[in-house]
């Protein structure tokens, strides 16, 4: 039981390591963090209802998640294929494609809720 709970406490651990490493050491996951709380920040201003909140909250943690995945995929191809490689590009190219999807969608989501506040 107590070695379970040792491992599970662990998963955190790595976990939030992995958080941690991902802001202080990626560009890109980064920006998204900052971006993120500028959005916060703004929409602050707007007195979202719950719900939208919610909406909001969620589209921003899974733009942040899909850039920890992007970027773990680029670490992944980088350690594989090193030198240039049509393969390579394309499991990069697929990886940015997936944030640039939640992105624009979160983009278009977030100017509804604001236009209709305004
Ligand atoms: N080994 C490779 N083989 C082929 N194309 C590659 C390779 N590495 C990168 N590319 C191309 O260059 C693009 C940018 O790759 P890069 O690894 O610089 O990511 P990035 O989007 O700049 O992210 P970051 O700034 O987080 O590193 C990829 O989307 C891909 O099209």
């Amino acid at each position: 039981m107590i070695s379970f709970l040792k491992k599970y406490v662990n998963k955190f651990r790595y976990a939030f390591g992995g958080l941690f490493h991902g802001i202080t050491h990626d560009r890109s996951i980064f920006l998204q963090c900052l971006i993120a709380v500028c959005v916060i920040i703004v929409f602050a201003f707007f007195h979202l209802t719950m719900i939208e909140w919610v909406i909001v909250l969620i589209l921003i943690g899974s733009i942040i998640a899909l850039e920890f995945i992007n970027s773990a995929i680029e670490t992944i191809v980088d350690f594989i294929s090193p030198e240039y490689n049509e393969k390579a590009k394309i499991m990069k190219d697929y990886a940015a494609a997936a944030v640039l999807v939640m992105s624009i969608v979160a983009a278009v989501v977030g100017l509804m809720i604001l236009k209709g506040k305004l």
